[in-house]
């Protein structure tokens, strides 16, 4: 394990009753003090990462490793965590100070260090003045910041963010996008941070892991993710995408909508099945002659940055474009794209699996 890791999750499954896993396998790590993001639809096992780093509860299976040391069954308050809720779950009766304090005072702290200390977490979060306010008085920004303000007034060497924008409005919420990834930096803490949103997901984090039904899908920098999808799960969670059936024809050259495209996807055998997937953006529209697909434009918006065409072409497949230069509705037209432009994907494969043909595959290579 590297020095600078911090959690490590080794084949950790969670079951709550008899039936599926709502963790199947799950292997990870987390590095010192960066900024990650545990990214996917309801459902599919984020809040259960979560009480498990915080020790609410135990895995089925597998261990979580903390600083090195397994901690599957050491208690929540005997953990290097602090874990802000979706809600804030502050105490409505306590004034800001006394919210903040409170870790502390059942620490049995002296109270000239408490007061120093509750000091520092508010100058942190920008509330420094704000001791003696009820909570009521506070707006939803604020009651954020006293949450977080309350965890890192206990110096954890990890905080947990569960969900903690979605109750402030869009403008609010980007505000303290900025705001928390700011802290972050600052604190030089590692933030594990939950999100259904995956624009909030690339906007923040240093890495995203980005899971469905229980396994981790993908997991990388935000451009990694969005550069490279592994999976269709991936590249339609993950900002925009045309996905259209074809087959490998060998390495270096795919076949769909019919026709046969050079590619730069590698490891995968002739005539297997797969997904392709072209962003948007890397569409580029030009004559009939010149695309390497042709299309008739059936409609038109403009963004503000770029026109967004929706096509289809002979086979009854859309694409959708976005591009700075204008078409026309009805016409012909064709649709350029680079080799680097189209991602391969097997069907249904998640990271572990592509790891593992991508080992497989350079071992082959070498040996020939
Ligand atoms: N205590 C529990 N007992 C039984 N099932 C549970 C329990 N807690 C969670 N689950 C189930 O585990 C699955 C994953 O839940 P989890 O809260 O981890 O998902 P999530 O990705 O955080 O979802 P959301 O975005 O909706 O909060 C869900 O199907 C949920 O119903």
């Amino acid at each position: 394990m590297e020095e600078s890791t911090i959690i490590r999750f080794e084949h950790v499954t969670k079951q709550y009753d008899q039936d599926t896993p709502v963790l199947d396998h799950v292997s990870f790590e987390i590095e010192k003090g960066k900024f990650y993001t545990l990214l996917g639809p309801s459902g599919c096992g984020k809040t259960t990462i979560l009480r498990l780093i915080a020790g609410f509860i135990e895995p089925s299976k597998g261990n979580i490793l903390f600083n090195g040391k397994v901690i599957n069954d050491v208690p929540a308050n005997k953990r290097q965590v602090n874990t802000v809720f979706q809600d804030y779950a502050l105490f409505p009766h306590l004034n800001v100070f006394e919210n903040v304090a409170f870790g502390l005072r059942i620490k049995k702290m002296k109270s000239a260090d408490i007061t120093a200390k509750v000091k520092e977490a508010l100058r942190f979060v920008n509330l420094e003045g704000y001791e003696t306010r009820e909570i009521s008085e506070m707006s939803g920004g604020q009651r954020q910041r006293v949450a977080i303000a309350r965890a890192i007034v206990n110096e954890p060497e990890v905080i947990l963010l569960d969900e903690p924008l979605s109750a402030l409005d869009l403008k609010l919420r980007t505000e303290m996008q900025y705001e928390l990834r700011e802290l972050q930096r600052r604190l030089g803490i590692t933030f594990i941070f939950v999100t259904h949103d995956q624009e909030e997901a690339l906007a923040m984090s240093d890495e995203i892991f980005v899971l469905n039904k229980g396994k981790i899908q993908q997991s990388g920098t935000p451009t990694d993710i969005y550069d490279e999808p592994i999976n269709r799960f991936v590249a339609d969670f993950i900002g925009e995408s045309n996905i259209v059936a074809g087959k490998m024809v060998q390495d270096f050259e795919v076949e769909f909508t019919g026709q046969r495209f050079e590619c730069v996807d590698q490891g995968l055998d002739a005539n297997e099945p797969v997904e392709i997937v072209i962003r948007p953006e890397d569409l580029e529209i030009t004559t009939a002659e010149q695309g390497k697909l042709q299309v008739r434009v059936d409609s038109q918006l403009f963004r503000g940055v770029h026109y967004e065409i929706c096509c289809y072409d002979e086979a009854g497949n859309e694409w959708l474009v976005h591009s700075t230069k204008r078409a026309t509705v009805g016409a012909e037209i064709g649709l350029y794209f680079e080799p680097e432009a189209i991602h391969v994907m097997r069907l249904g494969e998640t990271e572990e699996e592509f790891d593992k043909r991508l080992e497989a595959y350079d071992e082959v290579s070498h040996a020939e």
